[in-house]
């Protein structure tokens, strides 16, 4: 039965060669940051209030002016479309049949013009900067016609982070069978059936691009580190802010000072996030990172959180701290790989109606009664810091996510 989070997590492992569920689990160097993401939530504990009436629970909300059925939004995630056939779309459609947003990568494997054309939600483009402008040029106006509302520009990745178990696997794109990971793909010959009816196993928006070839499986460090533009600096952003007409997200803010700076250009949102452990490593923990980040900007911009979100009361939290929404990726990529679209709406209820009940339980029915009051700050929790060397284990399957079962 699947009755949270890790549950789908289990499931997607089951269903996918190891290759490419190390890469959704794929952390950076020791996964210090990675295993604080999660155990930082446990910090905080809750005060409850007794003998309030919370028979109207809401947790709609409203993002850059847009109503939110569940302030749970999904994440930028490179290669969705390796988990499940047209995997981006199907994700786009979970999150309209949810109410909620899906913001596309850059780096997807369904194009930017076939995701806008399965959904009917407000989508955003999350925009990586390549160092061929004229490569971003034409992705602001590919996603400007498809009608994309918001454009999320990722600033955290000036190079990839050193992600040690796909450099191992030898992952690539299209992912290769050889002779290390052959067996493997053998026992998940539903995957390989299942993506045969996929339209490509590559970056959909750069097919016909000369540093793709269609013969060619490239390594993701190896492909970005080339196209991404390590030159990125404030100036860009105030460049996109004269050329996106839509709102504008800085996603991968971790420091007070850059958030002043970016709502002093006007910038509509950020999204405090260390990309999921992904990239620099011995970064605080998302949320440790929130509250200063909330104080700087004071109400001119909104804040999102991302990274380790797996429980109802994670979101909770977060919003009693001042974010006005949170986005999850690993979360609903479980999802996918587990049961397509149907397995993402699985991950957005489970989270929601956890959500529910601890606003339910703690006294506080609706998402705007959630404010710092209704958190304690326990002693920090030891972090004990892990190398995947070592122990050859992911850190989400070193502590069991929600309590349920290790691997
Ligand atoms: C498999 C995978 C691919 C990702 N690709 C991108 C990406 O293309 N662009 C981006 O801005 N963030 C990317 N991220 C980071 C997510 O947007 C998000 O910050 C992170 O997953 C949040 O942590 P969580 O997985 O614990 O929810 C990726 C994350 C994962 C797990
Ligand atoms: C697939 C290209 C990069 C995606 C990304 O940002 C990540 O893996 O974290």
């Amino acid at each position: 039965m699947t009755v949270s989070i890790e549950d789908l997590r289990q499931r997607a492992q089951r269903r996918l060669p190891r290759t490419v569920f190390d890469y959704i689990e794929g952390f950076s160097d020791d996964g210090y940051t990675v295993t604080a993401n999660r155990q930082s939530f446990d910090r905080y504990l809750f005060r409850s209030r007794a003998l309030v009436d919370v028979s109207a629970i809401d947790h709609s909300t409203t993002l850059l002016g847009e109503p939110l059925a569940t302030p749970i939004v999904l994440a930028p995630t490179g290669l969705a479309g390796l988990l499940a056939p047209r995997g981006e779309e199907l994700a786009a459609k979970a999150a309209a049949s949810r109410g909620t947003v899906f913001t596309l990568s850059t780096m997807s494997i369904g194009t930017i013009e076939e995701v806008a054309a399965a959904a009917s939600t407000p989508l955003w483009f999350q925009l990586y900067i390549w160092k061929d402008r004229s490569v971003t040029q034409s992705l602001l106006d590919r996603a400007k016609a498809a009608g994309y509302r918001a454009l999320c520009l990722t600033v955290d990745v000036p190079v990839m982070g050193n992600r040690e178990q796909d450099r191992r696997n030898g992952f690539t794109v299209p992912p290769r069978i050889h002779f290390a990971n052959v067996l493997d793909v053998l026992r998940h010959l539903g995957w390989v059936l299942r993506m045969s009816s996929s339209p490509r196993a590559t970056f959909g928006n750069f097919v016909g691009h000369p540093a793709l070839t269609r013969t060619d499986a490239v390594g993701v460090a190896r492909f970005t580190n080339h196209q991404f533009d390590t030159s990125v600096t404030w100036k860009d952003v105030e460049w996109l802010r004269s050329h996106w007409p839509g709102p504008l997200v800085i996603k991968g803010i971790t420091n007070p000072e850059d958030a002043r700076r970016a709502v002093s250009l006007g910038v509509e949102a950020l999204i405090v996030s260390n990309h999921g452990g992904r990239q620099l490593d011995f970064l605080p923990a998302a949320i440790d990172l929130l509250p200063e980040v909330v104080d700087a900007v004071e109400g001119r911009a909104e804040v999102i959180l991302d990274g380790g979100i797996r429980r109802g009361s994670d979101i909770a939290k977060a919003i009693a701290m001042g974010a006005r929404a949170c986005m999850v990726g690993r979360p609903f990529l479980y999802g996918l790989a587990a049961d397509g679209q149907a397995g993402v709406e699985l991950a957005l209820d489970l989270l929601t109606s956890e959500l529910d009940r601890t606003l339910a339980l703690l006294g506080r029915p609706r998402l705007s009664d959630l404010d710092r009051t209704a958190l304690r700050v326990d002693a920090p929790a030891s972090l004990e810091p892990r190398t995947s060397q070592r122990h050859g284990a992911t850190p989400t399957s070193m502590r069991p996510v929600g309590g349920t079962h290790d691997t």
